[in-house]
C-alpha cells in the first residue's frame, strides 16, 4: 500500500508483502503452506462458502496522510465489494455484504483545518460529525455506479446490549440486506460519551459479525497480515493461520501504525478476530489491496479459524461492548449459583452495591476477592438495592409486595466473564 510504512516494510525486504503470498509465513500455517482448508482451486472454503460477510476497513485505508478523506481508496474498495457481492451475478450466487467502516474523524480532520486526531472527545466528536457525513456521501456516491444503494446504521455500544436494542439493531441490518442494501456500520461518535464509547471498530466489527449472524469477518488494514512482531522491522514473519490462541504465544502486537489516524493498532485486531473466531465466525485479517483476493479466497493475509460454536447473541455484547455502571458483591455460595449453575442472582447472595445505576444497566457482579466474574443487567436501582442484601425473595415479597420477587439479575440477561 501506499503508505510510508508500507514503502518501509517493502524496502526493508519483509518477505511476502510485495509479491508470493507463500514466502515468509511462518511455522503456524498449516501443512499445504496456504493457511485454511482448501478447496477446489487453492481457495479457502472458509471464505468461499460464506454468504454473509461483514467486512471491516480501517481509517489509515481510506484517508489521505495529511487528514481528509482519499476517494480513490474508497472507490478501490466499493469496486472490490461490489465484485465480491456478486453484482449482475445469478441471485444464488450473490453474497450479502456489510460494511463497518471506520474513516468519519480521519475524514474530518483536514475539512476542519486539524492536522492531526484531536485528543479530546469534544474535537473528535466534531471530526467525527463533519466526516461522517462525508464518508457516507462517497460510499453513496462509489456504490451508485453499480446501482447498490447504501444504508448508515450508527450504533452505540451500550445500546446494544439492552434486548430491545439489540433486536431492533438486528432487524434493521436484517432488512436492509433483504432490501438489496448495503448497510455501512460505524459508532455512532458524535453523540458518545467517554463512558459509553466502543472506541474500537475492531471488536465493534466482530459483534456486528455476531449480530446479523455472517459466516465470514473480514479485517482490512493497512497491513497484509497479522505478523509475530512489528511489520516493519526487516525478518518479521507473516502467520498464514491462526488455529487458535496457543498460535498467538510469543506473537507482539503493536498499536497503531500511521501517527494520528488508526486506533487500536494489531492490538484490537487480534481481540476481536479472537471474539469472532470464539463465536464461531472465521477471520480473514489483511490489507485493503488484497482485499479482492482475500473475499475469493485466495489465501492472503491471517486466517483465523473458528474455535468455537455460536453462542446466545446478545449477551457477546453485554461481555465485550458494554460498560459497566456499577457493580454488585456476591457471597460465595452466589458465585458458584451463578458461575457454576447459570442460575439467575438472587437477594440472598448479595453482599454489597457499589455504584450509581438504574434499573436495565449493565453491571459487574464480583467475587469475594473482589474479582469481576460475571456482567449482567440489574433489575433494580443501585439505591433500592442496600434494605435487600442478604435478604431471601419470599421474606422481600412478604414485607414490600410480590414486586420484590424479582430476581436481581435474571440469568438470561447474565454473561460468565472468562
Ligand atoms: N504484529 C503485528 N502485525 C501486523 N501489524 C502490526 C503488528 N504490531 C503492530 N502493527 C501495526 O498495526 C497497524 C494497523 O493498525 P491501525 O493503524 O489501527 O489500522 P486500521 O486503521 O486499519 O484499523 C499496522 O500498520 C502495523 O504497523
Ligand atoms: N469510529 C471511528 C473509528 C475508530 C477506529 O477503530 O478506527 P480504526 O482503528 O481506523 O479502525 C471513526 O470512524 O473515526
Amino acid at each position: 500500500m501506499g503508505t510510508e510504512a508500507g514503502k518501509r516494510r517493502e524496502v526493508g525486504g519483509v518477505p511476502g508483502v510485495a509479491g508470493g503470498y507463500q514466502d515468509g509465513v511462518d511455522g503456524r500455517s498449516t501443512s499445504d503452506g496456504t493457511g485454511g482448508a482448501t478447496g477446489a482451486g487453492g481457495l479457502r472454503e472458509d471464505v468461499t462458502g460464506a454468504r454473509r460477510i461483514v467486512v471491516k476497513v480501517g481509517s489509515s485505508s481510506l484517508t489521505t496522510a495529511l487528514g481528509g478523506l482519499d476517494a480513490d481508496r474508497v472507490d478501490a474498495l466499493v469496486d472490490v465489494l461490489a465484485k465480491a457481492g456478486g453484482i449482475g451475478r445469478e441471485p444464488s450466487l450473490a453474497r450479502e455484504i456489510v460494511l463497518v467502516s471506520s474513516g468519519a474523524i480521519a475524514a474530518g480532520l483536514a475539512p476542519l483545518g486539524l492536522s492531526r486526531r484531536p485528543r479530546d472527545l469534544a474535537r473528535q466528536q466534531a471530526a467525527a460529525s463533519v466526516g461522517q457525513g462525508l464518508l457516507v456521501a462517497r460510499y453513496t456516491a462509489s456504490f451508485a455506479r453499480y446501482g447498490v444503494r447504501v444504508g448508515q446504521v450508527l450504533l452505540t455500544s451500550d445500546d446494544i446490549s439492552r434486548r430491545t436494542h439489540y433486536r431492533n439493531a438486528f432487524r434493521t441490518l436484517d432488512k436492509l440486506l433483504a432490501m438489496g442494501a448495503l448497510p455501512i456500520v460505524n459508532e455512532n461518535d458524535t453523540v458518545a460519551t467517554d463512558e459509553i464509547r466502543f472506541g474500537d471498530n475492531d471488536r465493534l466489527a466482530a459483534l456486528v459479525a455476531h449480530l446479523v449472524h455472517a459466516d465470514l469477518l473480514v479485517l482490512l488494514s493497512d497491513v497484509d497480515g497479522l505478523y509475530d512482531g512489528d511489520p516493519r522491522r526487516p525478518g518479521a514473519r507473516r502467520i498464514a493461520e491462526v488455529a487458535g490462541p496457543a498460535d498467538l504465544e510469543g506473537v507482539e502486537t503493536g498499536s497503531a501504525g500511521r501517527a494520528g489516524v488508526g486506533t487500536g493498532g494489531m492490538v484490537t485486531k487480534v481481540e476481536a478476530a479472537g471474539i469472532a473466531a470464539a463465536a464461531g465466525i472465521p477471520v480473514v485479517l489483511t490489507s485493503a489491496v488484497h482485499a479482492a483476493d482475500a473475499l475469493a479466497g485466495r489465501p492472503t493475509g491471517t486466517l483465523f479459524r473458528r474455535t468455537g460454536k455460536r453462542s446466545a447473541d446478545r449477551l457477546l455484547w453485554l461481555a465485550h461492548a458494554s460498560t459497566p455502571r456499577g457493580a454488585l458483591r456476591l457471597d460465595a455460595g452466589a458465585v458458584r449459583a451463578v458461575v457454576e449453575r447459570r442460575t439467575s442472582l438472587l437477594p440472598a447472595g448479595l453482599t454489597g452495591v457499589e455504584g450509581r445505576f438504574t434499573a436495565g444497566d449493565p453491571v459487574d457482579l464480583l467475587d469475594e476477592r473482589g474479582n469481576a466474574v460475571a456482567r449482567g443487567l440489574v433489575n433494580y436501582d443501585a439505591a433500592e438495592l442496600p434494605r435487600l442484601l442478604g435478604r431471601s425473595t419470599r421474606d422481600l415479597a412478604a414485607e414490600l409486595g410480590p414486586a420484590y420477587e424479582r430476581e436481581v439479575v435474571h440469568r438470561d440477561d447474565l454473561v460468565v466473564l472468562r
